[in-house]
């Protein structure tokens, strides 16, 4: 279990004048107080072997044009299948462009980051998300974690692809904020419908790079319900010992994120952390965990991080891609064999985000330690 699991200190102070004493009480992450502080409280310190590097490779991921693999020409699929499948067989990263969402949405997407997350720290909390819960704004997760605290601010929410939930973003986002946030609202239901459609066309094409068929994860994900996570990592001043987001896999089953210009996105490839350079055009996409067993380990969940720098706030608008709650995660017969033994068992998404939300602090090992703990929970 990892040792960072909820604590249950619930102290306010700014800070600025947070006393760490015996009773331990909880900081809070408030950057607009922060940046004016020469030092970082300890609790934002990595230990050295999680510490980020200076020099670094850059990961070169294939650009799948997504309208060529969908247009039908069978040269261009063919093409298209082999790449996603060397990329996701080794370390299941890879940018899609030529995907048909708007600019301006994606534009609006991060404008409204800027403004959300520029508020004062008693707006935000708001939406203030609670203990075991997945939704809602955090500050670093302080409160939740007691050591390793990203050096960022979140706000996540849900969205379903169920006709009954077609306005669940914007519903959600007025409750907690209230009527000036409508238009807020709004813009992020149209981006998550976005994310959603450009999910299940990429399910397509890892059917068929799979072998199993452009429809058969197409309909297993048509009623999804994912989350969406607003990511804003403020200036660090010292970047060099903090971490924004730390070493994990995402349990999820496949993210798609949109990054900044800044910068800061890394993956462990070869032994290696790599950077993936920014692309405006592009969608950053990786396979999770989930998808890792669906695929019978046949395509790779993999180890990234995001790191911050001291001069500039990044953002990154992260769509993970669940199924619905109750659906059995298990992968098709065909990619079962003498060769290809069950790697993982079979569970639902909502037993493992309850375990990442509850239990255990998502990191490179969630799986392996999901698929022990599993067994030891059915009565
Ligand atoms: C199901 C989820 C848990 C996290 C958000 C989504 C998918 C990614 C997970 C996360 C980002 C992995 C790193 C640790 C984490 C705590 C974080 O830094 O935000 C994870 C998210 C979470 O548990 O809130
Ligand atoms: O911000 C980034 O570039 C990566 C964030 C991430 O990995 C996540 O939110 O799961
Ligand atoms: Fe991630």
């Amino acid at each position: 279990m990892s040792s960072d699991c909820c604590n249950n200190s619930s102290y306010y102070m700014p800070m600025s004048t947070t006393k760490i004493n015996e009773n331990r009480q909880s900081l809070v992450f408030d950057a607009a107080l922060l940046q004016f502080q020469t030092s970082i409280p300890s609790e934002f310190v990595w230990p050295d072997h999680e510490k980020p590097s200076p020099e670094l490779p850059e990961l070169v991921i294939p650009p799948i044009d997504l309208q060529g693999f969908l247009s039908g020409d069978h040269l261009v699929i063919a093409k298209t299948s082999h790449l996603v499948n060397e990329a996701c067989m080794k370390h299941g990263f890879f940018l899609v462009v030529n995907h048909g969402i708007d600019s301006k949405l994606i534009s609006k997407a991060h404008d409204y980051m800027d403004f959300f997350f520029g508020m004062q720290l008693s707006q935000k909390q708001k939406a203030q998300r609670k203990l075991g819960d997945h939704c809602g704004y955090a500050s670093s997760f302080t409160g939740r974690f007691s050591s390793k605290l990203p050096w960022k601010e979140t706000l996540s929410f849900r969205y379903c692809a169920e006709a009954k939930s077609s306005n669940i973003v914007e519903e959600y986002i007025l409750n907690k904020m209230g009527e000036d946030f409508r238009q807020f609202g709004e813009l992020y239901q149209e981006y998550c419908e976005a994310m959603s459609h450009l999910s299940l066309a990429i399910m397509e094409l890892l059917g068929t790079s799979l072998g199993v068929g452009g429809e058969y994860f197409r309909e297993f994900f048509e009623e999804n319900d994912s989350i969406m996570r607003l990511n804003y990592y403020p200036p660090c001043q010292k970047p060099d010992l903090a971490l924004g987001t730390g070493p994990h896999c995402d349990p999820t089953s496949l993210t798609i994120l949109h990054q900044d210009q800044v910068g800061g996105l890394q993956v462990f490839v070869d032994e290696q952390w790599q950077f993936i350079r920014p692309n405006p055009e592009a969608f950053v996409v990786n396979i999770g965990d989930t998808f890792m067993a669906l695929s019978n380990g046949i395509y790779k969940s993999c180890l990234h991080r995001a790191v911050v720098n001291n001069r500039k706030v990044r953002k990154s608008l992260a769509f993970f891609l669940c199924p619905k709650m109750d659906k059995i995660v298990t992968p098709p017969t065909t990619l079962i064999d003498a060769k290809h033994p069950r790697l993982y068992p079979d569970f639902t998404w909502h037993n493992l985000l309850e375990f990442t939300q509850k239990y255990y602090r998502a990191d490179m090992q969630t799986l392996k330690a999901f698929s022990d703990w599993l067994p030891k929970q059915i009565k």
